[in-house]
């Protein structure tokens, strides 16, 4: 599909050649007769059309130019069509603007006048697609920063936007990678909190020795190189949010104090006397099952229940429907512009059967590595299974029920009629041919905002 790529519909030769001297600006394509416009639209989409009615085999007639408006508009029905009348003709161009086309132009031909609503087409597509892309952000992109396009990861967002101007303490559940940080920074965004800190602190990254001072701070001379007052992240997030991750990891030893930041707002740094009071909005995360942790002796049940106020599992990349080929694009896109490797410009089928079809251990951040790998391996414009190390040795197939794979089917259909009828839900169930409540149904389950 291209924005500049105007196809010029014509017979007769000597206005071809006119035509093609005029809109050197554009990339001009011409047909001389029904397949070939047809063969032109279906291969280059064009944004576009000076349609000549008089076509062979109905040169002096109008026949042939309708039948081929209608056909250009049911394959590329966002394209801009402006049909070539003769100039003492009435009704054609009235019937041409019904049929779909978006503008007329009476013979003879003026150059410049022509010129001018070419360009309007194009500006006017331009807009429009514009328009469809934000649309289509819209859909992939539920939250700032979280890419999305399945019902289960939006049914998650939606209780982020829910939760975000509360102060509950949040629990993120989820395997490593699945974006618990991602949704914990957008539940930050969404908030009152916005402009003060997000602090992350992952606990099983820091040893236990230091865990301590790293979360409370610590006095001058608490201990052996502490040689001046350092505040903790618990402080630092002070008016924001802060985010413990691996919240499974903190020592035994350690959970009490944490409890009574919980319970009553204050810190005290290592060494330190003095109770500081803190504003903090807590979200915690883990990948471990801390009920096995409190019966094993090694999770406070006190604290759980003190971090439990809201628990949101965030389901493994395996079990979200459709992210992975929308997340893939969205890190091809990054990667290949930070990479300068603006050749590349998509994945090969192979490459996205083989994505949809493995198991994803390491979620979202995998598919990540993955796929930076692939940028930087790929060497024709179509990134292949093997530019992402996937072998089809290491496919664990998925299969789905009859059921899921008809909610996929319709949810897709649902949201390429959305995007085609501008989000008009009127149009959207004309396309889809169900009434309006039934969409609002689907809508509804599928999770899908307009
Ligand atoms: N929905 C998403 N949209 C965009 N990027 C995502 C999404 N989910 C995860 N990522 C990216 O994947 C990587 C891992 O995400 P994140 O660190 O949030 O996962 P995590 O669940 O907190 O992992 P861990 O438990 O290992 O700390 C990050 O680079 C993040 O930007």
């Amino acid at each position: 599909m291209s924005e500049q790529t105007l196809l010029i519909v014509e017979d007769d030769p000597g206005l071809q050649s006119q035509l093609r001297w005029s809109f050197e600006q554009y990339k001009v394509l011409m047909a001389d007769d029904r397949d070939s416009a047809i063969a032109a639209v279906k291969r280059n989409q064009p944004a576009v059309v000076t349609l000549d009615l008089g076509l062979p085999p109905d040169p002096g007639g109008v026949s042939e130019g309708f039948t081929v408006l209608s056909e250009i508009l049911s394959i590329a029905p966002t394209t801009k069509v402006i049909v070539i009348t003769g100039n003492d003709d009435q009704i054609n161009p009235v019937k041409s603007v019904g049929l779909g086309a978006y503008d007329f132009y009476q013979k003879p031909i003026d150059p410049e006048t022509l010129s001018f609503v070419v360009e309007r087409a194009f500006r006017l597509y331009g807009l429009e697609e514009e328009n469809r892309q934000f649309r289509r952000m819209h859909i992939s992109n539920p939250l700032d920063g979280v890419i999305a396009a399945s019902p289960e990861m939006h049914e998650v967002c939606r209780m982020i936007e829910r939760l975000a101007p509360t102060d509950i303490t949040v629990l993120l559940l989820g395997e490593s990678g699945t974006g618990k940080e991602v949704l914990a920074r957008a539940l930050h965004t969404l908030s009152p909190r916005s402009k003060k800190p997000f602090i992350a602190v992952n606990a099983a990254a820091i040893p236990d020795s230091l865990l301590e001072s790293e979360l409370f701070g610590f006095e001058k001379g608490a201990y052996t190189g502490a040689t001046q007052q350092t505040k903790g992240k618990f402080e630092l997030a002070d008016g924001g949010t802060f985010f413990l991750d691996e919240i499974g990891d903190i020592p035994l030893s350690l959970q009490p104090k944490l409890l009574r930041v919980l319970q009553e707002r204050v810190v005290e740094r290592v060494g330190g006397r003095q109770p500081i009071k803190v504003d903090v909005r807590l979200i915690c995360a883990t990948h471990q099952n801390l009920s096995k942790l409190i019966s094993e002796g090694k999770f406070r049940e006190d604290l759980y229940f003190r971090i439990n106020e809201m628990i949101i599992n965030i389901p493994p990349l395996r079990e979200r429907t459709g992210d992975v080929a929308v997340l893939a694009r969205a890190f091809l896109d990054k990667f290949a512009q930070q990479m300068r490797r603006a050749n590349i410009l998509g994945f090969s089928e192979g490459a996205l059967s083989a994505m949809e079809a493995y198991h994803w251990p390491g979620n979202v951040r995998e598919l990540e590595h993955k796929v930076k790998r692939a940028v930087v391996m790929a060497s024709g414009p179509l990134i292949e299974a093997k530019d992402m190390e996937l072998a089809p040795g290491e496919f664990k197939r998925r299969l789905w029920s009859l059921r899921e794979a008809r909610d996929m089917a319709e949810r897709q259909a649902i949201c390429a009629a959305l995007s085609e009828a501008g989000e008009n839900v009127t149009k959207a169930a004309e396309i889809l041919e169900i009434t309006r409540p039934t969409l609002y149904a689907l809508l509804s389950k599928f999770n899908l905002k307009i």
